[in-house]
């Protein structure tokens, strides 16, 4: 039986400490070989898909410090098909060379820009939460605010301050029905990188909004369109803790969807982090009755071999 799994890469699975491409590039690398474990010696159709968080920040602000009238920044939108398309084919090389090395090189890796549905109306518009681009520490934060007056900034999980714009919900990953095909010849596909490049309908087609998708909860919505037997969302942390980081912080191994929307209803999961992880993969199991698993990237060959990480089951 064919397994079809969708994978979510974290933060550092792309970016550690330096922004540089041939950093990010090989980051990819290693983490391409970390996941060959999941399709190697078993039948595995497999969608990758990424954030770009710190990327498409970083990018507008090499945009904002070009000239404004000669050549102007590019709206958030085209800012992250920029940035899809580029991690997309670092990606793509990074999983090309990865497959060669494991002789499972059969048919060439695909990266798709994609654009995923957003409500207009959708009152995330309204409330910026989705935090892009660097970290600013306490006392930059008058500069940036001077420099970028416009800027919405807010701290991001006790890491620091960063720009925060808006996050609407995916309601459809458009390109999404022409997937199967894709993934039954056997081609490892790379989608919906960054969320997916927010658009809402626009006469008989789509126009593009300034916003960023979260990549978990477009992982979630991508899984679910393809119908994936499984959604594995891999963070910079690990699995699922409650409590996490206090002396009682307790590990969450296996836990029913019902027990884990309790917990997201009691605010037990950080907003920043955490949260919308949990959120995204129990909103899969809810509509699916298949498996999510939030683990670490680097618990990947534990996760295959004895099925560790926090699974969220029906
Ligand atoms: N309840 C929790 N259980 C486990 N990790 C948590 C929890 N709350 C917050 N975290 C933090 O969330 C981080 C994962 O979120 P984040 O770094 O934003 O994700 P990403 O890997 O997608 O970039 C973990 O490294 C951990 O530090
Ligand atoms: N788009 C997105 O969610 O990116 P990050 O995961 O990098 O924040």
């Amino acid at each position: 039986m064919v397994r079809r799994i969708v994978v979510a890469l974290g933060g550092n699975a792309i970016l550690t400490t330096d922004p540089s491409a041939q950093a990010q590039k090989k980051a990819l690398e290693v983490t391409a070989e970390q996941l060959m474990p999941l399709i190697e010696g078993n039948d595995t159709e497999m969608v990758v898909t990424h954030g770009n968080g710190p990327q498409v920040g970083n990018l507008l602000l090499q945009q904002l410090a070009a000239d404004s009238e000669k050549n102007p920044a590019m709206p958030l939108d085209s800012v992250g098909a920029m940035t899809q398309g580029e991690i997309g084919f670092w990606t793509a090389q990074a999983f090309t060379r990865a497959m060669a090395n494991h002789g499972l090189s059969a048919y060439p890796v695909i990266s798709a820009v994609t654009q995923t549905l957003v409500d207009e109306n959708d009152p995330a518009f309204k409330d910026a939460t989705k935090p892009i681009g660097p970290f600013y520490t306490e006392e930059q934060l008058p500069e940036i605010q001077a420099q970028f007056p416009e800027w919405e900034l807010m701290e991001d999980a006790g890491r620091g301050y960063r720009r925060v714009v808006p996050s609407p919900k995916p309601l459809e990953i458009i390109e999404a029905k022409a997937f199967a095909p894709i993934l039954a010849s056997g081609s490892l596909l790379i989608a919906s990188g960054g969320g997916g490049i927010p658009v809402v309908k626009d006469g008989n087609g789509y126009k593009g909004v300034e916003a960023v998708i979260d990549k978990d909860f477009s992982a979630a919505k991508l899984a679910e369109m393809v119908e994936a037997d499984e959604l594995l969302i891999l963070t910079n942390g690990g699995d699922v803790f409650l409590n996490y980081g206090k002396p009682d912080q307790v590990h969450l191994d296996t836990v029913s969807v019902a027990q884990m929307r309790t917990y997201i209803d009691e605010q037990r999961f950080a907003k920043g982090s955490m949260g919308p992880k949990v959120e995204a993969a129990v909103s899969f199991v809810e509509r699916t009755g298949k498996i999510a698993t939030i683990t670490s990237l680097d618990n990947v060959e534990n996760f295959v071999k004895f099925g560790s990480g926090t699974k969220i089951v029906p």
